[in-house]
């Protein structure tokens, strides 16, 4: 698969400040990987790096095979790092023609550009009478101007309500679909886990995890149970089986986390055959946040 872009111990410090720690890793062609921290844990800076506005302390990165310079690399990525910016008077299609004007690119894909961020029936509105959600659609679309083989996307839906969140979501997933691979950074563990393929987990700078959203959530889950009565004697039981590795009261039901694929049939068979009847079983796959958790809480 092709790499779009390859980054290799990637450093950088503001003073004393290590906002980005030995940081590696790939982004293949087709995929939507986002950078997953809390804030100030480096996202930003990293995306300042890549695109040329921040400058390294050490480390390499490289994109398109190292095939290109890096001026050259960024004409084929489309970028929104910062609250979008357009001229407040003029309609979209003006603001957007501009941006072609600047960047030398046709007026051609201008329409196809507003109709994938769902604004061509608003595109002789002037940039003003727009929500805020709209305005990052319209950034959007003029990201897509030039048909960059990557988008980038900084925090993409911070300070919209959950109709512009549920909109640029789905706009994203949108345009993946059609082939262009997506890197966004985020704090919220859901959006990466709706939005994204991939995930790069950091803290501090230093990258935790790295690998497939799928991979990371489908370790081998838990299960929630009750029972009407005798709930220590189901502690009891559980703790023994082997393959459960923890047990915890959660509210009213039993979480009990596996090291090991059991399936609930065979834990039914075994609490049932030990006098064990339960009036609720379900097995769950950690969520995100829960492996998020155990991931940070560990280091
Ligand atoms: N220009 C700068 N000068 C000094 N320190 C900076 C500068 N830019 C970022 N930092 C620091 O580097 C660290 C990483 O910041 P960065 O903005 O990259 O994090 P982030 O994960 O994007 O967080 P957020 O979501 O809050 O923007 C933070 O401690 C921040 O204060």
């Amino acid at each position: 698969m092709e790499t779009i872009l390859s980054i290799k111990n990637l450093d950088k410090k503001f003073g004393n400040i290590h906002a980005v720690n030995n940081l590696s890793f790939d982004i293949k062609k087709g995929n939507v990987y986002g950078i997953l921290g809390p804030n100030g844990s480096g996202k930003s800076t990293t995306l300042g790096i890549i695109l040329n506005v921040v400058n390294k302390t050490s480390g390499e990165f490289s994109w398109f095979d190292g095939n290109l310079s890096t001026h050259q690399a960024l004409k084929k990525v489309g970028a929104i790092i910062e609250r979008p910016n357009f001229y407040p008077y003029m309609t979209a299609i003006q603001n957007l023609k501009l941006v072609c004007k600047i960047k030398e690119i046709p007026f051609t894909k201008i329409e196809e550009k507003l109709k994938t961020v769902n604004l061509f029936e608003r595109r002789n509105s002037k940039f003003k009478t727009y929500s805020l959600g709209m305005k990052q659609r319209l950034a959007i679309a003029s990201a897509l101007l030039n048909d960059p083989e990557i988008l980038i996307l900084d925090e993409p839906t911070n300070g919209l309500d959950p109709q512009g969140i549920h909109e640029i979501r789905q706009i994203i997933k949108d345009i993946a679909a059609n082939g262009t691979t997506i890197l966004l950074a985020s704090h919220l563990l859901d959006e990466v886990e709706k939005v994204c393929t991939h995930v790069v987990v950091i803290r501090e700078g230093i990258k935790l995890y790295s690998g497939s959203v799928d991979e990371m959530t489908a370790s081998h889950g838990l299960f929630e149970l009750k029972v009407a009565s005798g709930e220590e004697k189901l502690l009891e039981l559980l703790s023994d089986f082997e393959g459960i590795a923890s047990t915890k009261l959660e509210e009213d039901k039993i979480i009990a986390t596996l090291n090991k694929p059991i399936s609930a049939a065979e834990i039914n068979n075994y609490l049932f055959d030990n006098g064990v009847v339960l009036s609720h079983l379900v097995k769950r796959k950690p969520s995100l946040e829960q492996q998020f958790l155990t991931l940070t809480n560990n280091k």
